[in-house]
């Protein structure tokens, strides 16, 4: 039998027709190849881009070929029960996995993405080969609830003071509304790219805890990634400034009620001056084993100099026994509140009593901290001559204020380059404000609690102050050799 030719004229037609279909783009052939490109590249596309989610689509359809839709169901309810579990069982540790595949996420859809044109254009690049522009390393992402914690290795050369120059620049980019740098080890950055704002809504003030109080970790609020802020005030000194209504009020009640638990015991007492005639402290008279409140000056100035009495005497009992003061009932941490202090440093015009105080002030201030003495003061007006030993409060506050030149006072201006716009925040924000702690550069966003007259009335029926301790006759307070304002020593009652 011969062989029909392949050459027809038929087969020649019909070829030509299927390559002039292959041009045409409404043609069935064109749509059979696209449908046919599309299911095998579309699953080759979703493996490279989210591997994630070709892997749980594998292993669905794997599961419901081999267990039927009750296993299919069982593998999508089950991880949905287990995460629920997780969270109400261990919330800390299932939002730190969720910061982190949060994280991983933003990482890949905008951070690795944008930001080699980002710091090329913030001059944040170094030249590389063939005259490429080298970004520095992005080495992570964390997703807290309100910002983005994106690490960055610095280069050779470089520090963390220039990306808080470029802060802004960075932000905007970005499409945020502040960028905060902070350095947390040696050669990197952290940038704070705000998502959010977690400090819009009043913080309802903190249940009491009978628990042990740590002096050194007080809960008085949140910071803006949502976590509790916990301020240390034993071995440290706190100044807060805030203008008229920026809630210095809530950080003083914030700070005394997570102390309150540990008050009936005597372990803490609190010693309150509030120069405004007991407006603000008065409430809570119960909570404080030494109080004044009267507009007679001199009985606060024997409040401050009592204190400096009592770190003196302590300091020369712990002197080559111990470095540090460990509170007690019978030696209890002391703490010294005081509003408004600007009344007793400057606007009195008793010039003799204003001197006796601030030179009591600075006993406490510079030799307190080791003693277990320390000072909680409020200021409204942050100029110099208001607080003349602001640099021996080791943690400083700045609520609300009028202008960026009183941050910078109270914060110092590199709090200020690095975010610290404490004279931005809203009045509708009061409590909120950025604290500062000796070591760290960098400037922490908290809100305090709201704590309110109920709660602070309740406080005080619950947590009264300890009856005072028997008077220890005949103690006295040896002269301090190596005191160099000279003040007198005394006897402690
Ligand atoms: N942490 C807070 N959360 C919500 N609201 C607050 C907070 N702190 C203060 N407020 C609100 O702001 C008002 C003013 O606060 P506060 O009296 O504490 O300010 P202040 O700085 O002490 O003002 P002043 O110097 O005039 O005494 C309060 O009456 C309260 O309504």
């Amino acid at each position: 039998m011969t062989p029909r030719p392949l050459l027809t004229a038929k087969n020649v037609k019909t070829l030509a027709t299927f390559v002039q279909n292959l041009f045409d783009h409404d043609s069935l052939i064109r749509k059979l190849l696209r449908g046919l490109g599309w299911v095998t590249l579309t699953p080759l596309m979703l493996l490279r881009k989210l591997p994630l989610v070709f892997a749980a689509g594998c292993v669905l359809l794997l599961a419901y070929g081999a267990l039927g839709t009750g296993g299919l169901v069982l593998l999508v309810v089950l991880p949905l029960i287990t995460w629920v579990m997780w969270r109400l069982g261990h919330p800390e540790s299932a939002e730190r996995v969720a910061a982190q595949v949060r994280g991983r996420w933003r990482y890949r859809r905008i951070y690795r993405k944008h930001w080699p044109t980002v710091a090329a254009g913030c001059g944040l690049t170094v030249p590389g080969s063939f005259g490429r522009q080298v970004a520095p390393e992005l080495i992570g992402v964390t997703a807290h609830p309100a910002a983005d914690a994106v690490v960055v290795r610095l280069f050779a050369g470089q520090s963390p003071a220039d990306y808080a120059d470029r802060a802004d620049a960075i932000a905007h980019a970005f499409g945020t509304t502040q960028v905060r740098v902070r350095s947390d080890q040696p050669g990197t950055v952290t940038l704070l790219f705000s998502t959010g704002d977690m400090l819009t809504d009043p913080i309802p003030a903190m249940t009491l805890d009978a628990q042990d109080v740590d002096f050194e970790a007080l809960p008085v609020g949140f910071t803006e990634d949502g976590s509790p802020y916990r301020l240390r005030l034993l071995y440290s000194h706190v100044l807060t400034a805030g203008a008229t209504g920026s809630g210095k009020g809530s950080a003083l009640w914030s700070t005394v009620r997570a102390l309150a638990p540990a008050v009936p015991s005597g372990v803490v007492e609190l010693w309150g001056a509030d120069p405004k005639g007991g407006i603000e402290l008065a409430m809570g008279r119960a909570l404080f084993s030494r109080f004044t409140a009267d507009d007679e000056p001199g009985d606060m100035v024997g409040l401050l100099t009592d204190a400096a009495e009592l770190v003196r005497e302590r300091s020369k009992r712990l002197r080559g026994h111990s470095r540090k003061h460990v509170p007690t009932a019978e030696e209890p941490f002391v703490v010294l509140i005081i509003d408004e202090l600007a009344y007793l440093t400057e606007y009195q015009d008793d010039t003799k009593l204003k001197h006796q105080f601030n030179k009591a002030l600075k006993v406490v201030l510079s030799q307190g901290r080791a003693a277990g003495v320390s000072v909680l003061a409020f200021v409204q007006d942050p100029r110099k001559s208001v607080v003349d030993a602001r640099n021996l409060f080791p943690t400083k506050v700045a609520l609300r204020l009028d202008t960026a030149s009183e941050v910078e006072m109270v914060l110092g201006k590199d709090a200020w380059e690095r975010g610290a716009h404490a004279e931005s925040i809203p009045e509708a924000l009061p409590g909120t404000g950025y604290v500062l702690v000796d070591g760290d550069p960098t400037p922490v966003r908290i809100r305090f609690t709201w704590v309110t007259d109920d709660d602070i009335r309740a406080m005080a029926r619950d947590c009264p102050a300890a009856p005072p301790a028997p008077p220890r006759h005949g103690f006295t307070v040896v002269t301090d050799t190596d005191d160099q304002d000279g003040d007198a020593s005394g006897v402690v009652a």
